[in-house]
């Protein structure tokens, strides 16, 4: 086991959704951070990490995680993160935090991720200035698309199927639709662009739904975030203006972590005097975190 310096500040934050691990270890746990490494894994390859990726990164101080991927994966993660001292805390969707009001009917069984980004897209409006209602989209395994007002209420969100789920329900509920994969077009005249073009319209017609109700009820017109492994494939087909923000849910833990451990931090000396929360610019770089 390996211990952090006393004066160590660093903290691993970890993002496990239902098809690839993402890591990144930053300098102090505050929004604005320094990203000193990270990466990311499929969920098949955990067992890799001890040994492979994390062998040489020196011992996080914290560690703290968004996991959806169920009991068997966290076991499999933390086993992997025994070589240190420190225990992964792991974000469980509370009624309020960090200025995001939890609107879901049990606020604990919203997924964590889902929280994690909506309070990292939170911090960023704020970090900004802007008081603007907030869609929040995802595309990873699946994909979810959240409303949240001015005020930072999460009024409610969607949840529906990502691209590699509806091409397999397609797939297996069909006898004629095992083709390799096509391109989006605006009128498919093939199968392969149809299927495509298909699930990419249903993505974006669900997010231009979402955005439509959320300006209606709040008659402002919202900012758009997306975000999630799969978000650069939708960018080109949203009907909706957006920002494509790589690693939201970074930005969430970071901003979870200075609630939790951010007064440590102060105290190990290692921080900057103004540990506030300041302009986000800690994202995971895309092209390095895509495999
Ligand atoms: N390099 C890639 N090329 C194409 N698609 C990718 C790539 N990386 C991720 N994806 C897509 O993104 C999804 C995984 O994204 P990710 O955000 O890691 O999901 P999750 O958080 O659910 O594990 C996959 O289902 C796949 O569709
Ligand atoms: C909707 C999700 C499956 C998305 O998972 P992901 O695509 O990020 O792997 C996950 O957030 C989840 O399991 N949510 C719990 C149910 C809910 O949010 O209502
Ligand atoms: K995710």
């Amino acid at each position: 086991m390996t211990a952090g310096a006393p004066d160590d500040t660093t903290l691993l934050a970890l993002d496990v959704g239902n098809t690839r691990l993402k890591w990144a270890l930053y300098d102090a746990p505050r929004p604005g951070a320094r990203l000193l490494a990270h990466g990311v894994q499929f969920l098949e390859n955990i067992e890799t990490l001890a040994e492979g990726d994390w062998r040489q990164l020196r011992a996080p101080r914290w560690v703290l995680g968004s996991i959806v991927a169920g009991a068997g994966v966290r076991h499999r993660v933390e086993e992997q993160l025994e070589q240190w001292d420190a225990q992964p805390q792991w974000v469980v969707p509370r009624a309020e935090e960090a200025g995001v009001v939890n609107g879901y009917d049990h606020p604990a069984r919203l997924g964590s991720d889902r929280w994690v980004a909506m309070i990292g897209a939170r911090q960023r409006l704020l970090a900004r200035g802007q008081h603007r209602p907030c869609i929040v989209v995802m595309v990873g395994t699946a994909v979810t698309v959240e409303a949240l007002d001015a005020d930072g209420r999460f009024l409610g969100g969607i949840i529906l199927p990502g691209h590699g789920i509806m091409l397999r329900a397609l797939e297996s509920g069909t006898a004629g639709l095992h083709v390799p994969t096509g391109d989006v077009r605006p009128f498919p005249t093939n199968t392969s662009d149809a299927l495509t073009s298909g699930g990419t319209f249903a993505i974006a017609g669900a997010v231009q739904r979402m955005w439509d109700n959320l300006r209606l009820h709040t008659g402002q017109v919202p900012v758009c975030l997306m975000t999630g492994g799969a978000g650069w494939k939708m960018a080109p087909y949203l009907t909706v203006p957006f920002e494509l923000v790589e690693g939201l849910i970074f930005d969430g833990l970071l901003t979870i972590a200075a609630s939790r451990f951010g007064a440590a931090a102060r105290f190990s000396g290692a921080a900057p005097a103004s540990a506030a929360p300041a302009a986000p610019r800690s994202s995971l770089p895309s092209e390095s975190a895509r495999r």
